[in-house]
């Protein structure tokens, strides 16, 4: 399809204490997973932030941020950015199940969105915005320029002035055939962690 998927990478993984990105799930580090899984799904991979020489192995292209230190804003800023495609599919390095079923999903939405005006869809898994497994309009740009140089970092406080589509992720849980609360689960913690290896060796649809 052509649409680009933006892989979040910089941050500090301060709470992990690790570099989150290369945590194993299924033997390889997640974000070789995410790059193998959403490379089947969309035209190009964007990795946006993060140590361009130990991720130099992967089919990706590396981007720096602009607005260095400014949080995931400043990743989808330079990841919008270094996309040749109107639409690009952003999601978290730590989301270890955001597979290419959910990027399927979002870039289909994105068709629809188009035709209505909209500039983002955003999905909301059990109740909850998903700005970070969601996929925004290149003309999105300008105004996150103008909010990362005002020095507002907040991701939702931005989310909120754009014109966006909020779908039920329930129905991207059923494409991805697993539940809705793994698909935009992201390692923050250790305990986060040890979750995420327990739901990654249970069959989908079985509890841990
Ligand atoms: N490119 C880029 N990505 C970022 C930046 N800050 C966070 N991210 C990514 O955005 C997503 C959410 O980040 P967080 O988990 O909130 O922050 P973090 O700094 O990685 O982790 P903590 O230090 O524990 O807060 C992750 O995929 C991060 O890799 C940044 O400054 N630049």
């Amino acid at each position: 399809m052509a649409i680009t998927a933006v892989i979040l990478a910089g941050g500090r993984s301060s709470r992990m204490g690790r570099n989150k990105a290369l945590l194993p799930i299924g033997g390889i580090p997640v974000i070789e997973k995410l790059v193998k899984e959403l490379s089947q799904v969309t035209e190009t991979v964007l990795i946006a932030g993060g140590p361009k020489e130990t991720y130099s192995y992967l089919e990706a292209e590396m981007i720096s941020d602009t607005f260095p230190g400014a949080g995931p804003l400043a990743g989808l800023h330079a990841g919008l950015k270094a996309a040749a495609t109107t639409w690009s599919v952003v999601v978290a390095c730590d989301m270890p199940f955001a597979g290419r079923e959910a990027v399927r999903w979002l870039a289909e939405r994105t068709l629809q969105a188009e035709k209505e005006g909209k500039e983002a869809v955003i999905p909301v898994v059990e109740g909850r915005e998903q700005p970070l497994l969601a996929a925004y309009r290149r003309s999105v740009l300008p105004g996150l320029e103008r909010t990362l140089k005002e020095g507002q970092l907040k991701l939702t406080r931005w989310t909120e002035g754009l014109k966006a589509d909020y779908p039920d992720g329930a129905a991207m849980a059923r494409a991805a055939g697993i539940p809705a609360e793994r698909i935009p689960f992201n390692m923050n913690r250790p305990e986060d962690y040890r979750q995420a290896l327990a739901w990654a060796e249970s069959p989908p649809g079985e509890e841990v």
